[in-house]
């Protein structure tokens, strides 16, 4: 696996493979990797020649200094975890060397932002939108793969791609879980054992919400899985939604016609925790 870490170099070598006519797969990550990513390496593996995997901790999309400070570096391990799984090249780039300009460029995604997200963490997707359009253009791939955990990223991903005219496809794969329904993250390494055990409680607060939604209100069900989660001290719920998958507007009722999408986030201690599920 070729790892680089220069802005020309991975621009240099993606020019090459496309003048070779071949596919470009590409999975952006912050790294510190588990099946969750190496789930979306093997899709855009199977579908493209060659696959990019970027692990980058983008400094502007975080909100929150310690969680950046804190966010796990693990890149050694990533680098052997990637090249076992075939991904021919690694994109690892210092802050420094991504951000030589300071970006100033601003982005207003509208309605889609001003919710979840995009309400809770200031300057977030500002951010993303930022550093993935830098990787878009050095990567050049014909494939971006995303997972489904990041719901509204992969929502506004989608609307970077049609407002600028990227010439790319994105894919949005499921969310891979733990054995006891914990979505797999990164910053589930920074969970103490005791938060780590109430951590799938996450998870069956939305299933509850899931069921529920069969024959309550939206209102009533949301107030049986918060009233569920309030049972765990350990967790901080900061939203529990139920959502329209795409538009991410919430609903005030649910119907066959209508994709919906049940997104929470909660902190454990100072970790701060996402997860969905699509009905
Ligand atoms: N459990 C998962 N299943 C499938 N895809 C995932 C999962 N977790 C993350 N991804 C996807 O992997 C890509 C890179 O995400 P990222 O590196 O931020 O990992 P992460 O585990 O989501 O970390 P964290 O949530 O702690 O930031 C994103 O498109 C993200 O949606
Ligand atoms: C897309 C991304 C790599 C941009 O930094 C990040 O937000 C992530 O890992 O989901
Ligand atoms: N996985 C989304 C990146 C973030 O939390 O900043």
């Amino acid at each position: 696996m070729l790892q680089l870490t220069s802005l020309s170099d991975i621009r240099r070598h993606t020019e090459l493979l496309r003048q070779q006519g071949k596919r470009i797969g590409f999975v952006p990550t912050m790294g510190a990797l588990h099946e969750g990513h190496l789930s979306l390496l093997r899709a855009a593996k199977k579908q493209n020649d060659v696959t990019v995997c970027s692990v980058f901790v983008n400094p502007v999309q975080f909100n929150n200094a310690e969680d950046y400070r804190l966010y796990p570096r693990l890149l050694e391990k990533d680098a052997q975890m990637l090249d076992q799984e075939g991904c021919d090249i690694l994109f690892a780039p210092t802050s420094e060397e991504m951000y030589r300009q300071k970006a100033i460029l601003s982005f207003d995604f509208g309605e889609l932002e001003r919710v979840m997200e995009g309400a809770h963490r200031p300057g977030h997707f500002n951010g993303v939108a930022t550093v993935v359009s830098k990787l878009f253009h050095l990567v050049k791939p014909h494939q971006a793969f995303f997972g489904q955990k990041d719901l509204q990223q992969f929502a506004i991903v989608q609307q970077l791609v049609l407002d600028l005219s990227f010439d790319l496809e994105l894919v949005c794969f499921p969310i891979i879980r733990e054995e006891d329904g914990l979505a797999m993250s990164s910053r589930n390494r920074r969970l103490s054992s005791g938060q780590r055990q109430v951590a799938p409680k996450l998870f069956e607060a939305l299933q509850l919400l899931r069921e529920k939604l069969r024959t309550a209100t939206v209102e009533e069900a949301r107030k049986e899985a918060e009233a569920f989660l309030a049972l765990f001290p350990e967790i901080r719920l900061e939203y529990l939604e139920v959502v329209h998958a795409q538009t991410l507007q919430p609903l005030e009722e649910v119907n066959e016609n209508v994709p919906v999408a049940l997104c929470l986030a909660a902190f454990l201690g100072e970790v701060r925790l996402i997860d969905n599920v699509l009905l």
